[in-house]
This record gives C-alpha cells, sequence and structure tokens, in this order.
C-alpha cells in the first residue's frame, strides 16, 4: 500500500477564507485599503517572533511575468484569481510549497495548505496555526452568532474548504464515474476539475469538496471529506482490481501502448499527456509499469504550459510548447532511475 494512500489521493487541501474588520470586502475596496490589507497580513507574518516569519516568500502580482504568475497556478500555489489580480493581489508562499496565504483574492485572505495524499487532518493543523498567528495582530470580520464573514455566502461561517484531489482511471474506464460523481454532489460535495472551479477533469483527477461552511465545526466538515475520500477510495481500488482481473490483456496492452507514446513522441500538448499520464500511472499502481508514481506527478506539474517555459528558459508559442513537451516528457520517462 502506498503511503498516504497516494495511490488514489493525490493531494488534500484545507483553505481558511478570512476578512480584515472594518475593511470592505476585496470586490468594493480601493487600491489604499487593498495596500493596507498586505501591510497587515506582511506584518503578521513576516513581523512575527516565530520561524514562520523566516520560512515565507513574498510574490506580488504586479511585478510578476504572466508566466510566473501562471507557474504558481500550475503548482496550485496560488488560484487562478489571485494570478490576474495584478492591482493588488498578494502572496506568501512557505518555502517548501506547502503554505500558501494568497491577499485581495475574494475575500482579504485565503491562508490554504497542501499536502500530498489524503492528509486533512494535518493540513487543517497547519493551516490553523497560522491562522492563530495571523489573529495575534490583526482583528478578523467575525459574528458570533454566525461565524467569520465572507465576500461571497457560500463560505460564511467556518470558512473553510477541505478538499480531496483524486485520481480515478478505474471508475472512468468502467463508467462507473458519472454514478459516483452524482452521489457525490447530492450529499452536498462539489465536484471539480484539476484546477478547481470551473475547469475540466484532465487525466481522470477530480477535486471533492465541502460546499457547506455554516452550522458543522471545521473538525466534522474534515471528517465528512475523509469519509467520503474513504468511500472513493475503497471503489476505486475494486474497480482497478476487477478491471485487471476480468480484462488483463486489454489493460496491459492500454497502459502499454500509453507508456510507449510517452517514451517516443515528438509533438504532445497537455491534454493528449493527462490522458497518457493516467493509463501509465495506473499501471504503475496496477505493478504493470516500473514506474515511480511519485515521479509521474511531478512530471505531470512540470509539463503544464508555463512552468514548461519556466525549465527551458525561453517563451515558447503553442506549437513549439508541444514540441519542447514531447521532448522533456522523453527525457523524463526513458531516464528509468529518474521515473
Ligand atoms: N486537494 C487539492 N490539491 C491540490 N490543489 C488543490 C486541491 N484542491 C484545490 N486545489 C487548487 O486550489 C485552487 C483553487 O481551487 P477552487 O477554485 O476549487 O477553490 P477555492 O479557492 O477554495 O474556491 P472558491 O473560491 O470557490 O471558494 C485551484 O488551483 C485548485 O487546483
Amino acid at each position: 500500500m502506498l503511503k498516504y494512500d497516494k495511490d488514489v489521493v493525490l493531494s488534500s487541501r484545507i483553505r481558511l477564507a478570512r476578512n480584515i474588520k472594518d475593511i470592505p470586502f476585496p470586490t468594493v475596496m480601493t487600491e489604499e485599503q487593498g495596500r493596507k490589507v498586505i501591510d497587515l497580513v506582511r506584518k503578521a507574518i513576516l513581523g512575527s517572533n516565530t520561524i514562520l516569519s523566516t520560512q515565507f516568500v513574498e510574490y506580488e502580482m504586479k511585478k510578476l511575468t504572466l508566466i510566473d504568475r501562471q507557474s504558481l497556478v500550475e503548482k496550485h500555489l496560488i488560484s487562478p484569481d489571485l494570478s490576474q489580480n495584478t492591482k493588488n493581489g498578494y502572496a506568501l508562499i512557505k518555502d517548501d510549497n506547502t503554505v500558501s496565504i494568497m491577499v485581495n483574492e475574494e475575500d482579504h485572505l485565503r491562508i490554504q495548505c497542501i499536502l500530498e495524499g489524503l492528509r486533512l487532518n494535518e493540513s487543517w493543523d497547519t493551516a490553523d496555526k497560522v491562522d492563530d498567528l495571523i489573529e495575534e495582530t490583526i482583528d478578523y470580520a467575525y459574528d458570533e452568532k454566525i461565524g467569520y464573514l465572507t465576500s461571497c455566502p457560500t463560505n460564511v461561517g467556518t470558512g473553510i474548504r477541505a478538499s480531496v484531489m483524486v485520481h480515478l482511471p478505474a471508475l472512468t474506464i468502467t463508467g462507473q464515474i458519472s454514478n459516483i460523481l452524482n452521489s457525490v454532489s447530492k450529499i452536498g460535495m462539489a465536484v471539480r476539475g484539476i484546477y478547481g472551479e470551473g475547469t475540466q477533469a484532465l487525466g481522470d483527477i477530480y477535486q471533492i469538496s465541502n460546499q457547506v461552511t455554516l452550522g458543522q465545526s471545521e473538525r466534522e466538515i474534515i471528517e465528512n471529506i475523509e469519509g467520503v475520500a474513504r468511500q472513493i477510495i475503497s471503489s476505486e481500488r475494486k474497480a482497478r482490481e476487477d478491471l485487471y482481473k476480468k480484462q488483463r490483456i486489454q489493460i496491459e496492452d492500454r497502459v502499454g501502448r500509453a507508456f510507449g507514446i510517452l517514451s517516443h513522441a515528438k509533438v504532445m500538448s497537455t491534454k493528449e499527456y493527462m490522458t497518457l499520464m493516467s493509463d501509465v500511472r495506473l499501471g504503475a499502481v496496477l505493478g504493470i509499469l516500473d514506474v515511480d508514481i511519485n515521479k509521474i506527478d511531478i512530471l505531470t506539474t512540470h509539463i503544464q504550459p508555463a512552468n514548461l517555459q519556466k525549465i527551458y528558459g525561453i517563451q515558447l508559442d503553442p506549437y513549439e510548447r508541444d514540441v519542447k513537451r514531447a521532448e522533456y516528457v522523453v527525457s523524463q520517462i526513458n531516464k528509468n532511475d529518474n521515473l
């Protein structure tokens, strides 16, 4: 069994939405108020007397190139929305990339902690600590009865979104996926694509999170998502086992073909990579291929458009990117010790 159920769960994320008392929400605040929010958050973290003050790096959206901002999105360190806010968007990101504090997104603060595998409780503990540190110097907009006040009513209360990013190739191949996702939606969970709201589920990867933030404690919300994640993990594992038992040749053929293309292609779009990667990841978990899934997951981040251009250090048009992507994937796949 893989550590933290990584055969199915790529990562766990906790994010907290917070606003500062007496400053209007980002949608209606002035530029000066936006600046003030940044100053307060900087002081709360970088000016604190804790080890955290030395571990965070600041990123001001307006000072970053489009590729740099896009790369942060591709690494899940900031949201697509924040990357587009070149007026007063700002982020503090921990040097090990596990914690990001997004400033002037939909709310003044979005604190997120992402860890590999199924580790929602650990992510919560970390996000909670950062939240407490900020609260030492900042007064949050908080109502005794309702809880934390947020820009969008769906986040009011605890302001928490707990999510898991899951890889579900076998449920997809066997056609059980729509039933599973429908039942998940029916019990009040949101199902999103790999880059969050409004994005596609590329590579059979889905993000499942809570919709409700009010009337339940943070721990209860986390327990619910964890419970759903555990059920999905066991359904996916069962589907993988059944599939491999009943259609051994077909699965080996599918995995082998995907690996063949990934190791020999000359031109490859992100979408094609994601489809093939899903089969190779499945093949690795089933033991058909001797490939480390941690390395596949790193490769999946590296081949995204902005990250690829950062790796090559040049700006590339879409076709050039497809050529370089194929070149990069082939070099990494064939580097056996590395993959
Ligand atoms: N479990 C996860 N692992 C890695 N990244 C995640 C995970 N869940 C969400 N993300 C990333 O966080 C970013 C924001 O996602 P999303 O829009 O779903 O969340 P949100 O900011 O909490 O939502 P909202 O603004 O709707 O309240 C996206 O880039 C998404 O890929």
